[in-house]
């Protein structure tokens, strides 16, 4: 027991739920509501792992606090930012404490839509679209040996549970064929899945973080995810989900010159006709009109798709 090393740690505040509201003096108002994760590393945490010395520990409790003291003293504009405020809560934390060497901050979005009467927007009341969810997390790390002058940031952002379904222009066909093979050909099927999409953003430009659109960034890497799916005839003359997701990626990264790469997992939840055959009835291929949504096993296509230079394949 006493032999073992620690070969890496990270403790904080996990599920920190705080919401920020901007009043604007017309009556406009804003929301951001997040859950957030705060993270800490250091070498010089070891001795609370190991013997038991928490000397230099930063309660978790106490980085819960510096997250709702963050929310209120800093100006709107760094708040309301996911990416912002991730990175504003990280670099308080390594410049604030020496002996910190690293602070990864995590934070979900809860996004409220604003509602909308007659055209026009609510200026303070808002709902809950969809389950789709939009999350960051920035890294700030000290240079080694720890120095609080130079730190290093990365940013990645993303969503999940973007629910689509479309009931025509997929296929699937001349796929591998052997005797453990035993699916049709596929040339017209209902194809869903629930997107979990994310993106890195190049280091260099973060040292300009606040003039970076990262909100319009992820309304973008949502509608390409969308457009891609609903509209690119790629999609399903060549089709598959590796395809569609190939092309999803490729959309962003020629969109988003900010983004160094991009990830994706796509189960494929897969609608089989339901064979009626038995009843006289034809519901399979160019016939099928009513089948079963299959919850267990779906298909689950991933991949990270950059620049040329940095692909593998
Ligand atoms: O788009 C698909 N890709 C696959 O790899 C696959 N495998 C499968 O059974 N159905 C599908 N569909």
């Amino acid at each position: 027991m006493e032999n073992s090393i620690i070969k890496s740690q990270a403790y904080g505040k996990n599920l920190v739920r705080v919401v920020r509201v901007v009043r604007h003096p017309d009556g406009w108002q804003e929301i951001a509501d997040y859950s957030v994760r705060c993270l800490l590393s250091g070498e010089e945490f070891g001795p609370s792992y190991t013997k038991g010395d928490n000397k230099l520990v930063v309660a978790t409790d106490s980085q819960k606090n510096t997250v709702f003291y963050l929310a209120k003293t800093l100006p709107a504009e760094k708040v309301m930012v996911p990416e912002v405020f991730a990175s504003e809560i990280a670099s308080f934390m390594v410049n604030k404490y020496s002996h910190v060497s690293s602070c990864q901050v995590k934070i979900i979005t809860k996004p409220w839509e604003r509602m909308r009467f007659d055209n026009k927007s609510h200026p303070h009341s808002f709902f809950r679209e969809g389950k789709e969810t939009r999350w960051t997390e920035a890294v700030i790390t000290k240079a080694n040996p720890p120095s609080a002058a130079k730190l290093s940031t990365s940013i990645t952002s993303g969503f999940y549970d973007l629910e689509v379904l479309k009931t025509t222009n997929s296929s699937f066909v001349d796929f591998w064929r052997d005797e453990l093979a035993t699916l049709p050909d596929m040339p017209d099927r209902v194809l869903s899945t629930k997107v979990l999409c994310q993106w890195k953003f190049v280091s260099d430009c973060l040292t300009t973080l606040q003039q970076q659109p990262f909100d319009a960034i992820y309304s973008g890497a949502k509608r390409n995810t969308l457009d891609a799916f609903a509209n690119d005839p790629r999609a399903w003359v060549h089709a598959s989900v590796q395809t569609t997701l190939y092309i999803m990626a490729d959309r962003i990264l020629n969109d988003f010159a900010q983004i160094d790469d991009v990830y994706y997992a796509l189960p494929n939840i897969h609608y089989f006709p339901f064979d009626m055959s038995k009843f006289g009835l034809k519901n399979l291929q160019s016939d099928a009109e009513v089948y079963m949504p299959l919850a267990d096993p779906s298909g689950y296509i991933t991949a990270t798709i950059s620049r040329p230079s940095k692909g593998k394949y």
